[in-house]
């Protein structure tokens, strides 16, 4: 057969008189052996249209129309379009999808040659635009469609999904999909997706609804994680840590406020990021407040925010204090003993039912926070001293959970030797060192004042001094003769009176040392107070009543 695969869309045409007989044949049709196999395959049918998928060589369609005095036959090769071959010869009522695709208003095409001139446009459009039918055939399409773009499409070869149209006074959401062929332009279609950009907002407001509920999930996931891992960073098997995991796993879901009392260094901020990851507030950031660091003039402006333009050198737009960022969140408040009483005053009203008004503000606010606080002060002493207010000691201690000191569970030492080996191990991409079995023994008959923090520095020092596979007695005998004791009891005790001038007293001598350590940390990590406390294994506190004791006032 001559046009067999040469042209993309040869067709045939046959046409048969009542009787049966060849009125009219053209392209594939003047074929006798085509003929015959659609007229054989036409004979078995009662339909008076439909489509009919010959098999053969080659694969034929043939769509038909039958009526009183002609049957039409239109038979085109359907060798390289076997998905239309498939379709029709599964699907019997072919022509009825057809049928529904190119009439159905929000299905229906329109389609346009590779010149963008019309070659098909359903009905429905014909009557939405006002156009005869068969009158925009063979136009250019910019002309018989507002606000095309079809042309573009045929032109560039790519594909326009979900565009708004303006046409005749209304706003529809169409798709203009450029249709090739051996990799060649051939014409474009354009098909209404949506009414109008509504439904597209509908959908969005699905999607923007699914998104937040796929980050809830996603939050409470983390949450879950984070949860454990509440728990888990609290290295430790003896009995009296096993009761302060049970004790916190109980008060953390409650919204009590928790008062969390120890020395310092026994992992009382630890226990407070446990409480606030097995709350359900643990969604939201944790918001820190050091209590011993926050300086009476800035308390207001630091806890309650202030409104804009509340003072010189403000933020323009006013500022969230600590109380209104920890809204639906936890408020830990560190060092808490060591607030000043100007401040404890301060604190009564939004301690008692959350509502505080920001500086230069005129409406009180509200928030819900769930207050964690922690201190390694005596408060039954301080009370007793009137250094704390009794009535804020009771809005701060619904429950309060004691943290044991480390020499109360020396059987922890080797796990949280491990742990802290691992952890150095992992920082400084080195391999584990071991430990020499006498080391454990050692370890636990100290005194450890700076609790589990002295330990950690301890033993990431000796593990720096360590050239070995494994840490000797001889690596923690040198650091502990290098560093000081301090006992961690109040810091008050260990406040420097007077700068001390050069007595050849032991205490002077040890403060002198202090003061020079600090200086030195300070350099180091950049006036990092956090770390500086860290390094030397002192308290904040400590270190905040060191430094103003040292400090010259600012000029
Ligand atoms: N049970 C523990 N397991 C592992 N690490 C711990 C444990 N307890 C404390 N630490 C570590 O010891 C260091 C001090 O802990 P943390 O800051 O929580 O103590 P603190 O009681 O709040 O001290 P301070 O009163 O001086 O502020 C931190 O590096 C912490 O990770």
């Amino acid at each position: 057969m001559q046009t067999k695969n040469s042209d993309p869309f040869a067709f045939g045409v046959l046409v048969l008189d009542p009787r049966g007989e060849v009125t009219c044949a053209t392209g594939f049709a003047r074929d006798e052996a085509v003929r015959q196999r659609v007229l054989e395959r036409y004979h078995h049918e009662d339909r008076r249209r439909g489509m009919l998928a010959i098999d053969g060589d080659p694969k034929l369609i043939a769509s038909f129309r039958s009526s009183e005095d002609a049957t039409l036959f239109f038979i085109q090769d359907a060798t390289s379009k076997s998905t239309l071959f498939d379709f029709v010869t599964n699907v019997d009522f072919a022509h009825l999808v057809f049928d529904y695709f190119l009439n159905n208003p929000y299905e229906s095409v329109v389609v346009v040659d590779d010149q963008a001139r019309v070659r098909y446009i359903p009905p429905v459009h014909e009557r939405f635009f006002g156009i005869e039918h068969g009158e925009a055939v063979g136009k250019k399409v910019t002309d018989v469609i507002e606000n095309t773009n079809l042309h573009e499409v045929v032109r560039t070869g790519k594909a326009e999904i979900g565009k708004l149209q303006e046409m005749g006074g209304v706003t529809r959401v169409v798709a203009r999909i450029p249709l090739t062929d051996n990799g060649k332009t051939v014409g474009a279609l354009g098909r209404v997706m949506f009414k109008g950009p509504e439904t597209v907002l509908e959908l969005s407001k699905e999607v923007v609804k699914l998104r937040s509920e796929v980050e809830f999930y996603r939050s409470e996931l983390t949450g879950l994680k984070r949860r454990t891992f509440g728990l888990d960073k609290m290295v430790g098997n003896s009995d009296a840590i096993r009761q302060l995991k049970a004790d916190i796993s109980k008060v953390a879901p409650l919204s009590v406020p928790v008062l969390i009392i120890g020395e310092s260094g026994t992992g009382k901020e630890l226990a407070a990021h446990a409480i606030h990851s097995l709350s359900r507030r643990s969604e939201n950031p944790m918001v820190f407040v050091n209590a011993a660091a926050l300086p009476a003039s800035l308390v207001e402006s630091e806890l309650f925010g202030y409104e804009a333009g509340a003072f010189t050198g403000a933020e323009k737009k006013g500022r969230k204090g600590k109380f209104e960022l920890a809204d639906q969140s936890s408020l830990f408040f560190d060092e808490v003993g060591d607030m000043p009483a100007e401040v404890q005053v301060k604190l009564l009203r939004v301690l008692q039912d959350g509502i505080f008004e920001r500086v230069g503000g005129d409406r009180p606010r509200h928030s819900d926070f769930r207050l964690i606080s922690a201190t390694n002060r005596n408060f039954q002493e301080m009370i007793a001293n009137a250094e704390f207010r009794l009535d804020l000691y009771y809005r701060i201690s619904g429950v309060t959970i004691r943290m044991p000191s480390l020499r109360e569970r020396p059987e922890d030492i080797p796990e949280l030797v491990q742990s802290f080996l691992v952890a150095f191990a992992e920082r400084h991409r080195t391999s584990v060192k071991g430990v020499d079995a006498r080391v454990y023994a050692y370890l636990k008959e100290l005194p450890w004042p700076g609790n589990v923090r002295q330990l950690l520095h301890e033993v990431e020092k000796a593990a720096i001094f360590c050239d070995g596979p494994e840490i000797t007695l001889d690596n923690f005998r040198l650091m502990s003769h290098e560093v000081p004791e301090r006992p961690a009891a109040p810091p008050a005790e260990f406040a420097p009176k007077a700068p001390a001038p050069a007595s050849g007293r032991i205490q002077d001598a040890i403060e002198e040392m202090e003061k020079t350590m600090i200086r030195e940390a300070m350099v180091r990590h950049k006036g990092n107070k956090k770390k500086v406390a860290e390094e030397l294994g002192i308290s904040r506190a400590y270190l905040y009543k060191k430094l103003s004791g040292e400090e010259p006032e600012p000029a």
